[in-house]
């Protein structure tokens, strides 16, 4: 059996599958107990279950986890929470009814009076899932513990799950909903991890069935013979060769196109730096702050940050300032009541409502630059005007962070690209926020795939005049979305005049080696060609057919 997907990455793994329940829904009309008196102990039983349950992972977690598993175990032992639970099966409600309705109370409750509360919700939610799993005789939803190398399959997964894998022992994530732009893709991406993400009848997959997920393919095989995991080994090999050259980048005329590497972590940050890529191209610094009940400490980061800038002592580091809000909700920082929160408060924005996370991290990361002796690069988020990235210049280089920037991933930036060069030292494209908006395609959802592709006309009309903005102000204009993970498209970024690309440590042999075979004409060809296209398919199409010959076979195209 084969199913198809959206690929992430190029990785191609065999393992066996192991499934993340999803959340357990109230039965439409569950039914009304026969014997309230015995629904009522299982509902206490279920409770007490999900308590121990919590208190056991709890007393074998590390770190962070410790405490919150810790906060979570004691809402599953909060007296109220039961009590009204109770309440409503003695009076007649089925129990995962009852429990659905009492939680959704709180949650509201929760969420009115702000502040620490309202960071509680996470917790009660989870709660409520674990206990409705427990009294329906279902498995338990969340991060299954892993103990050898599998596939993980989710109905879809956010960030804060992907951050309680042990990511070490994941193949590979494959989701039925979710996009190729998601964090969760993303950050799996970033660890080298393959991900298949849309792709139908993923659920129905059994535990410890082995698949082979091809994410250059897009595909899962289900039992795969021999003849599938000899072609794997045989594409890990040329992938193997191709790493063996650990030059600069480059055109084949020698023009300097820098490769670099995308972090979450200051973990990926040690993980890479014995990788042959110039430096950090984006350093998502929100990784720090998922999953967590208030933000860190300005000591807690400037170790983090330090961390990173001595792992890369020598070589570029661009940080990028918090990017929280949509789809990297924080529960300290995230507007509750926004209804389309991607084109809400997020990214820099947040310093109309939470000044003083921006003003913490940049003090950090100067605190961070004086301990090491290195100069970061600083860039914000979600840059929509050039008022913008002045105020956030004039922030950090008051803290006294020297190369100051911004992301380019919101259209109006690209539009004004001049006007916001002129404030700032470099820009960087985000090119997977900026095919979001581009074409008003919510990232995080895969139904409108065709639409979010990044090969899409307007989105590299947009990264041409980026580009060429950066050309005229002779300063530095990178792409750091996904789009420079895929080395047909970094030929034609190169060709466009994009001075560097920045992407997950394993994709960087493979856009070495397509960057390196054509001059800067050549490349200027292929970006010419995709551009004249009129679709996104005939974009690609465009480009891979005009990479000098010989390039396209040995990418696999
Ligand atoms: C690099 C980007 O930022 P993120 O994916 O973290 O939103 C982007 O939008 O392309
Ligand atoms: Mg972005």
């Amino acid at each position: 059996m084969k199913l198809t997907g959206a690929g992430v990455g190029r990785g191609a793994v065999i393992g066996p599958v192991v499934r993340i329940a999803p959340a357990p829904a109230a039965p439409a009309h569950e039914p009304v107990p026969e014997d309230p008196t015995s629904a009522a102990a299982d509902v206490v039983a279920a409770f007490d279950a999900v308590a121990a349950g919590l208190r056991a992972q709890a007393g074998s977690a590390e770190g962070a986890a410790v405490a919150v598993l810790g906060a979570t175990a004691q809402m599953a032992e909060d007296r109220a929470l039961r009590k009204q639970t109770l309440a409503k099966v003695a009076a007649g409600e089925g129990p995962v009814t009852a429990l659905d309705s009492v939680v959704g109370g709180f949650v509201e409750m929760f969420t009115k009076a702000g502040g620490m509360l309202a960071e509680r919700v996470t917790d009660l939610r989870s709660v409520r899932d674990r206990v409705a799993a427990h009294i329906l005789g279902v498995p338990a939803p969340g991060v299954p513990h892993l103990s050898v190398p599998s596939v993980v399959v989710a109905q879809d997964l956010a960030p804060a799950d992907t951050a309680a894998l042990d990511l070490s022992l994941v193949l590979a994530i494959v989701t039925e909903l979710g996009g190729t732009t998601s964090h969760t893709a993303i950050i799996a991406g970033q660890r080298g991890i393959p991900c298949l993400v849309r792709v139908a009848g993923a659920l129905e997959l059994a535990e410890g069935a082995v698949v082979a997920v091809d994410a250059a393919a897009g595909t899962l095989e289900v039992d795969p013979g021999p003849e599938v995991a000899e072609a794997f080994a045989l594409r890990a090999d040329v992938a193997r060769r191709l790493a063996e050259d650990v030059s600069p980048g480059a055109t084949a005329d020698g023009m300097p196109v820098n490769l670099l590497a995308n972090i979450g972590t200051a973990a990926d940050a040690a993980r890479v730096a014995g990788d042959a890529c110039e430096g950090v191209g984006l350093f998502r610094t929100e990784v720090l702050f998922l999953d967590r009940t208030s933000a860190p400490t300005r000591e807690e980061q400037a170790e983090v940050y330090a961390q990173v800038l001595r792992s890369f002592a020598g070589r570029k580091v661009v940080v990028r300032t918090l990017d929280a809000g949509a789809d990297k909700p924080l529960a300290f920082a995230t507007q509750l009541d926004e209804e389309n929160p991607a084109l809400g408060v997020r990214g820099y924005r947040l310093v109309r409502t939470a000044p003083e996370l921006l003003e913490t991290q940049l003090a950090a990361l100067a605190d961070a630059q004086r301990v090491t002796g290195v100069q970061p690069w600083v860039m914000a988020p979600m840059i929509s005007t050039p008022g913008e990235a002045r105020d956030f210049a004039a922030a950090a280089r008051r803290h006294g962070l020297t190369t100051v920037g911004v992301m380019v991933e919101v259209p109006a930036a690209a539009l004004r690209a001049d006007a916001i060069l002129a404030e700032v030292d470099f820009v960087s494209m985000g090119t997977n926020d900026l095919a979001q908006y581009v074409m008003a395609t919510d990232r995080l959802r895969g139904e409108l795939s065709d639409l979010i592709n990044l090969w899409q006309p307007a989105v590299l009309d947009l990264v041409a005049a980026t580009a060429a903005a950066g050309r005229r102000a002779g300063k530095p204009a990178g792409v750091c979305g996904e789009s420079a993970a895929d080395p047909v498209m970094a030929v034609v970024l190169t060709g466009l005049g994009v001075t560097s690309l920045s992407m997950s440590a394993g994709a960087v042999p493979l856009v070495r080696y397509a960057v390196a075979q054509h001059t800067l004409a050549q490349a200027e060809a292929v970006a010419q060609a995709a551009l004249a296209a009129d679709s996104a398919e005939a974009a690609r199409a465009a480009a891979i057919a005009a990479l000098v010959p010989g390039v396209a076979a040995t990418l696999g195209l």
